[in-house]
């Protein structure tokens, strides 16, 4: 396993080629990159280029707009879940300083006939700029394809049936989020534009941030700069995966942190995936992952309920 950055390199064809040597090889590294980092950089994710560009393009697009027209996208109702949410609005659980950022969160799109699509706030769609919203579809489709992959991966490595997550997911209240990090103007409060966290959902996949500054808390407490090349997305561990597995693969807390003065003036942008089951779905431990060394360490929940929950810690639900 190359160890090129801070975090492992892994390569997706690998476990999508049909040969069940590579296929084994990248579960294991999969599985035991989680099992220390959390996080990994994967290459061949199936997500194309030119989609990647376009959606950064578009995402530019819309946060170069005039606040006055982006905030008629904030709908107050919908938590922060869907359109528009402006900058200093949300804030790491346990901090009261708002983060550096401004964000727009499109969701899923429901095109059977599950009933769990009443769940759903419709997507916002912007006017001023019409490829948006269908460029943001593909990209969550793409998203969800790379990601249930991933899933099959630690299923298999978990000792579970290659696609125990496959239905959990299908339909999931997954969230495509594209953030905006604006220039510096004058010496910030804090140093930093994300304060330190860790994810909600199952798995987050986060295509080439645009510039440096995310930041991974290691296992001694020191804060580690995440680099990833060009061809490769981010993939890591969050809360929901921890908690079902009772901590056996780690939700690595992270940060982003801002940039030198010499580059107050530019923007970042970053747009993660967070995966998430379908409401019901019971978040409980594996049974799998309990025993006399690693006894029961969360109550049982469901995805929806742990959500409600951690949205409220966060400043955007009341
Ligand atoms: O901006 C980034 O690179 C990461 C953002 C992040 O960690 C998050 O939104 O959960
Ligand atoms: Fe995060």
């Amino acid at each position: 396993m190359a160890h090129q950055h801070s975090i492992p390199s892994i390569d997706l064809s690998d476990f999508t080629s049909g040969n069940a040597q590579r296929k084994a090889a990248f579960v294991a590294q999969l599985g035991e990159a989680y099992e220390t980092v959390g996080f990994v950089a994967v290459k061949n994710h199936g997500i194309a280029d030119q989609l990647i560009a376009d959606l950064y393009k578009y995402v530019q697009d819309f946060f170069a707009l005039p606040y006055e027209t982006k905030r008629r996208y904030e709908i107050p109702a919908l938590a922060g879940q869907r359109g528009y949410t402006s900058f200093g609005k949300e804030h790491a659980k346990g901090f009261d300083a708002p983060d550096l950022k401004e964000f727009f969160q499109f969701g899923q799109t429901v095109e059977d006939n599950d009933p769990v699509a009443k769940e759903y706030p419709n997507n916002v769609q912007v006017a001023e700029v019409p490829s948006f919203s269908p460029t943001f579809f593909q990209a969550f489709r793409g998203f969800e394809t790379s990601g249930k992959a991933l899933l099959q991966a630690i299923a298999i490595y978990l000792g579970l049936d290659e696609f125990y997550f496959d239905d959990k997911v299908h339909n999931g209240n997954s969230i495509l989020r594209a953030i905006h990090y604006p220039p510096i103007t004058q010496e910030p409060a804090s140093a930093i534009r994300a304060e330190q966290h860790e994810d909600i959902n199952l798995i987050t996949l986060l295509v080439g941030a645009s510039a440096d500054g995310l930041q991974i808390l290691d296992k001694n407490n020191h804060w580690v700069p995440v680099t990833s090349l060009p061809e490769q997305i981010v993939v890591n561990v969050g809360d929901m995966l921890q908690r079902l597995t009772n901590n056996r693969m780690k939700s690595t807390t992270h940060r982003v942190v801002n940039p030198p003065r010499e580059k107050w003036n530019t923007s970042r942008y970053s747009i993660p995936f967070f995966l998430h089951p379908k409401s019901t779905v019971k978040l409980d431990c594996l049974e799998s992952c309990v025993d006399a060394d690693h006894p029961l360490a969360y109550a049982p929940i469901t995805a929806g309920e742990y959500l409600d929950e951690r949205l409220r810690e966060i400043g955007l639900k009341k």
